[in-house]
């Protein structure tokens, strides 16, 4: 289901009434739309599931069409930036660099795909590590292998900005299956990669 901007309106515009400002002041009059319509955007990957994610980039190519022999190569995009919001307190998670790898299989993904699933499943309220499970998933189900590995650094505005204030705090996930759970080479050779 898409955003109801109506209703995400209505409700900034009581929540600026709660905090003790006075939503119809000139400056903040028209806050209660742009939030709907940035609301919109930066959670727009709610409305669909990791399987619909994979469904929607599923482009890849036969690796037998254009090479003449891949043994266990990882393929690595790495500093993709992206932004989400973390789930507890909706702040934003940013200054996040994210690397996905993969050990192909038979086939591969085109490569700028690997960078939208990152965006698409960053576009809902989100846990670091989650973020990481999802892209592994989803990578997993396009190019039909277990061998997926994402790391991800990001910091969290919900430990910088309030609460415990610690800016410059960077949380490190790796997410790891197949031969990068099971066996240290391959999630050594990727870390020197990266
Ligand atoms: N594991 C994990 N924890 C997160 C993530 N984003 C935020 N958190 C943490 O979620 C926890 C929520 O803790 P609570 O005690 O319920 O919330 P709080 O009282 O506002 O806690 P403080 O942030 O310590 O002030 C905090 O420790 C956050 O730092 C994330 O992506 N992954
Ligand atoms: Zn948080």
């Amino acid at each position: 289901m898409a955003v109801d901007k109506q209703a995400i309106e209505k409700h900034v515009f009581g929540i600026l009434q709660a905090i003790g400002e006075n939503p119809n002041r000139q400056g903040l009059k028209d806050t209660p739309k742009r939030v709907a319509r940035m609301f919109e955007e930066v959670f727009d990957g709610i409305k669909y599931s990791n399987d619909d994610i994979a469904k929607m980039y599923d482009k890849t190519f036969d690796e037998e069409d254009f090479i003449e022999s891949s043994d266990n190569d990882i393929v690595l995009v790495k500093d993709i930036e992206v932004f989400s919001h973390c789930e507890h307190h909706l702040t934003l998670m940013y200054n996040m660099n994210i690397a996905v790898a993969y050990i192909p299989n038979g086939k591969v993904i085109g490569l700028s795909k690997i960078c939208r699933i990152a965006d698409m499943v960053s576009r809902r309220l989100q846990l670091q590590e989650r973020i990481g499970s999802d892209i592994a998933y989803i990578l997993q189900k396009i190019v039909d292998t277990q061998d997926v590995a994402v790391v991800i650094e990001a910091e969290h505005g919900c430990m910088t900005s309030r609460g415990i204030k610690k800016p410059g705090a960077k949380t490190v996930t790796i997410t790891s299956r197949g031969k990068f759970k099971n066996n240290e080479k391959y999630l050594d050779r990727l870390m020197k990669m990266i």
